[in-house]
């Protein structure tokens, strides 16, 4: 049989950005499985990265370059507007790479994979905005829509962003969301300190520093921790620092009950766990058997034995478990995600502004399903990786007006690391992306009466 001819890093981002917007699959996921299958070497790992990721990021911004460079062109393919933006990219936002090398490169793969008229075609309308220049965006009068075309947001969510928050942050938020989130990890404290985590991670040859705001959390400024020895041994979870809030918003004691509701991968359940010394039990549901696999090999990676994982959906939890029988629950519910962006930047393109309600009816349900388990006085917190209110304080609101038996409860505040502090509202934690660098996310205490 012909071996595959092993793809050079353009050609790969190139079919890597084809089979995102086609097939929506998740961009990181595929990213992994081409640099596999391509044997991209270590060092064009990082291009491959900046040309998949720039390109997605900045894909409104760069249509609105080439509009006008298009015109005369009836039917571009969509493999040749995808090079044409892949190339564009290399030529507006990355000053190591001269444009005659991004266009000459732009050009070799439009002979490879098509014909002589493609070739001239992209060769044409390169050389057209080198010579001529972009177009200004500036020239847009609409300040939501010059936002949108800026930043490569959809206009709904702007303006959704403008309302909700202002013009300001929303600019904010939606510039924060083109830059590369840092990596930042929890450690483990239950089978390290942080000082000498952080010592066996230099040695490896990391470079990491303590993060100014969580006790347990390090930034990594070189390497990707999920390589690391450090890891393998169970020393550290992957974890973006917003997220590590939500244990210390639950504040569970040693020999507690706590229940999750929607655990995998099993980030905050074993950050729970960890915070009870490994004592108590902390029972971890998920919907997917495949997910709760994953909870339990975090669980045995980190040796915490006191977390019980189970596939179960949590609008059922009451046929399992009896009334009032948990200290604490949390419900991390499925969101929209739109607070972690920068990771994900196929998902301004795909996601719907009726995908929001449609979730908050599902957080409301997920909620109200939880909620009877809970004991007398026992704190409940809900949770999003979001910055939008319908999936937020509305559902919130919406819970604690029909569920007499809950109240605010305010000294969330007290539980949070003292940075954190001047963020939280009464029992609300709402967390941009723009505040530390950390994930947009949202976090609300509540408590059942006695
Ligand atoms: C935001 S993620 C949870 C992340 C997790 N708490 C962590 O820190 O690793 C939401 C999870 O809820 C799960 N889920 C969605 N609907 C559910 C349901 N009805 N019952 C249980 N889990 C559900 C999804 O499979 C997904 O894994």
């Amino acid at each position: 049989m012909k071996k595959e001819r092993k793809k050079n890093v353009r050609e790969t981002a190139l079919d890597l950005l084809e089979a995102i917007e086609k097939n929506q699959a998740y961009s990181n996921l595929l990213l992994n499985n081409a640099i596999k299958k391509n044997e991209i070497n270590q060092k064009d790992i990082g291009l491959l990265t900046e040309l998949t990721y720039g390109t997605l990021q900045r894909r409104m911004s760069l249509d609105f370059y080439l509009q006008p460079f298009l015109k005369g062109n009836k039917k571009v393919e969509s493999w040749v507007k995808q090079l044409l933006r892949l190339t564009l990219y290399q030529m507006v936002y990355l000053d190591k790479i001269p444009d005659r090398a991004a266009i000459f490169e732009a050009v070799e793969i439009a002979k490879q994979k098509g014909h002589k008229g493609i070739s001239g075609m992209v060769n044409g309308v390169l050389r057209n905005i080198q010579r001529q220049g972009l177009p200004s965006i500036e020239t847009l009068e609409d300040p939501i829509e010059r936002l949108s075309i800026e930043t490569s947001h959809p206009r709904w969510l702007v303006k959704r962003w403008v309302d909700q928050l202002g013009f300001d942050q929303a600019k904010q938020m939606c510039e924060i969301n083109l830059t590369a989130p840092l990596q930042t990890a929890r450690v483990n404290l239950t089978k390290i300190t942080r000082e000498n985590c952080i010592l066996k991670l230099t040695e490896e040859g990391f470079q990491v520093e303590a993060s100014p705001m969580i006790p347990e959390a390090i930034k990594c400024y070189r390497g990707n921790l999920a390589n690391s020895d450090a890891f393998k041994e169970g020393y550290l979870t992957i974890q973006d620092e917003s997220s590590m809030l939500v244990a210390y918003a639950l504040g569970a004691s040693e020999n507690e009950r706590i229940l999750d509701g929607c655990a995998a991968p099993g980030g905050k359940s074993t950050h729970i766990a960890e915070r009870m010394q490994n004592s108590g039990k902390v029972i971890s549901l998920d919907l997917h058997d495949h997910k709760v696999k994953l909870i339990k090999e975090n669980a045995t990676r980190l040796e915490l034995t006191n977390i019980e994982p189970k596939t179960l959906d949590s609008r059922k939890v009451q046929e399992h478990f009896e009334k009032e029988s948990f200290d604490r629950i949390l419900l991390d519910a499925p969101c929209s995600g739109l607070g972690v962006m920068r990771r994900k930047p196929d998902m301004k393109y795909t996601k719907k502004e009726e995908d929001l309600m449609q979730l908050s009816l599902i957080q409301l349900n997920l909620l109200k399903a939880v909620s009877p388990l809970l004991k007398k006085g026992g704190i409940l917190v809900y949770s999003t990786c979001t910055v939008d209110k319908e999936e937020n304080q509305l559902v919130v609101e919406s819970f604690i007006k029909n569920e007499v038996d809950f109240e605010e409860d305010h000294t969330i505040k007290d539980r949070m690391p003292a940075a954190i502090r001047p963020l939280v509202h009464g029992f609300e934690l709402q967390i941009l992306p723009q505040d530390f660098g950390s994930d947009g996310f949202y976090i609300a205490c509540l408590r059942k009466k006695v």
